[in-house]
């Protein structure tokens, strides 16, 4: 049975800060590498075999930290990336005029089809992370990949999979440097295809993060 750890970037600069990232991108801080040095030894326990992630800034940083503790290749999907947010990329979340607040809402809230100006549906987003998933079917058998991703992007891939629309990734706290896995298995009793396992797993993490609200 083919199981896939998913995993959501260390925390970073705009996240401690609350500025919305999107696909824009800033740095990992020191937590935020450290949390990613505790997914490495994780990932090197589990016995990982590949290491697929976005390619922003931000996963990639934390794919190499964990790369360099398990010794796997990195390969970069764009397909990975966050949400694209159009015009309130970079913005601080209490920021956000009535407006603006209003087409956040809209998004998160139930229209699978809502999106920000200049930027991506919910739909949108769950297509390409199920095309950048069944990639993880081809890999050789007794394969173990790990995907390092985004909260929106992998609440998403998480929330659809059990059945649930692509919008209710709201409902799932997937914390920096989080590890959910999902599987891939034929069962005549249980449902066949993908299956979550666990979701935003931080047993790992000395000191998780805080979510965004929380902070
Ligand atoms: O700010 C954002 O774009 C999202 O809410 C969180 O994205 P991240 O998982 O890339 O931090």
């Amino acid at each position: 049975m083919l199981q896939v750890y998913l995993v959501r970037h260390g925390e970073t600069q705009w996240n401690a800060e609350r500025r919305i990232q999107g696909q824009s991108d800033s740095p990992l801080t020191e937590k935020g590498e450290q949390q990613a040095r505790q997914v490495g030894e994780r990932a090197k326990a589990l016995g990982i075999t590949h290491i697929i992630s976005s390619d922003l800034g931000r996963t990639r940083q934390t794919a190499a930290i964990i790369a360099e503790a398990c010794g796997c290749e990195i390969t970069l999907d764009a397909r990975l990336r966050e949400l694209d947010m159009g015009v309130l990329e970079e913005r601080h979340i209490d920021s956000l005029t009535s407006d603006e607040e209003a087409w956040r809402r809209q998004l998160v809230n139930g229209t699978s089809d809502g999106r920000i100006p200049d930027g991506e549906s919910m739909q949108e987003l769950s297509d390409r992370m199920h095309a950048a998933l069944a990639e993880c079917l081809e890999l050789p058998e007794g394969s173990r990949p790990l995907v390092v991703s985004h909260g929106m992007a992998l609440g998403c891939l998480v929330s659809t999979i059990l059945g649930l629309p692509a919008w209710a990734e709201r409902r799932l706290r997937l914390r920096n440097c989080s590890i959910s896995r999902i599987d891939y298995q034929q069962s005549p009793w249980l449902a066949s295809g993908w299956v979550v396992e666990t979701a935003g797993d931080v047993s790992h993490l000395d000191a998780p993060a805080l979510d965004e609200l929380q902070r």
